[in-house]
């Protein structure tokens, strides 16, 4: 488990070409490693932003995009290709654009898929796949970088406060009703399978963020704070703009 540290930009354009930079280094040092390199997806303006500027970004020939799993931390349960979907908006942002295999990119499912409505049995099935391509002994794949939002009350995925979702400490997915945000439904890693990725990264921007910010770095309990649970194995890194960082101590 490793030591969160802050990183702060000054901006959140500077910040998402920062992130970007960085998200290519990463994926390229695994596939120099490796072969090949695994991405968690989140969703959220910074995180789509990110995005957006990878698509932009003169390296991004550097990286086999043929070569790069790809996953969600979370999703709103809605149907296939609706605008709030999370892979919606990341195919739009980045996926659509690059070479991507596409038996290497796994959504989670829609509310209009296989499933149905039912979002807790697609969750079961995407916390299947998961444990179909760990290694053995694991639950989850080797997720080099897990990516994160970080909401105005604290939560990151869909892992809201005080719910029983993020006290989930068996699942590596799950089904989550009832949000405070819309939509209501979603699915979510839950913070075990968040803390098996190698590197996560808390990306976010603005002054409405500074609070939960301040208090995850403080020590808040994930219960309060479910973004100060997300610890990644070998580096956590807060991703910040001045603003969301104004009221670190
Ligand atoms: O709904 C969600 O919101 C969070 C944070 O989004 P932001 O726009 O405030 O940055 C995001 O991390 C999560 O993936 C998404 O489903």
């Amino acid at each position: 488990m490793s030591r969160p540290e802050a990183l702060v930009h000054s901006g959140g354009d500077v910040l998402a070409a920062a992130v970007a930079a960085r998200l290519i280094t990463a994926i390229t040092d695994a596939q120099a490693a490796r072969g090949s390199a695994s991405v968690v997806l989140t969703g959220g303006r910074t995180g789509i932003g990110v995005l957006e500027q990878v698509r932009l970004s003169p390296a991004l020939g550097a990286v086999d995009w043929s070569a790069v799993d790809v996953f969600w931390g979370d999703e709103r349960f809605l149907p296939d290709g609706d605008g709030e979907r999370n892979e919606t908006q990341a195919r739009q942002a980045l996926l659509d654009h690059v070479g991507v295999d596409p038996a290497r990119v796994r959504p989670m499912a829609p509310s209009d898929g296989e499933f149905g409505s039912d979002a807790d049995a697609a969750a079961a099935h995407y916390a299947e796949l998961l444990a179909g391509l760990a290694p053995e002994g694991a639950a989850v794949p080797r997720f080099d970088v897990l990516m994160l939002g970080v909401g105005e009350e604290g939560h990151t995925a869909s892992l809201f406060p005080g719910t029983p979702y993020v006290r989930e400490e068996s699942r590596t997915v799950v089904g989550v009703h009832d949000c405070p945000k819309p939509p209501p439904t979603r699915i979510s890693l839950t913070l075990p399978a968040i803390g098996a990725a190698s590197e996560v990264w808390l990306m976010t921007t603005g002054k409405a963020k500074a609070e939960p910010v301040a208090s995850a770095l403080a020590g808040a309990k994930p219960v309060d704070i479910p973004a100060a649970g997300a610890v990644g194995r070998d580096r956590t890194l807060w991703l910040l703009d001045t603003d969301a960082a104004a009221q670190l101590g």
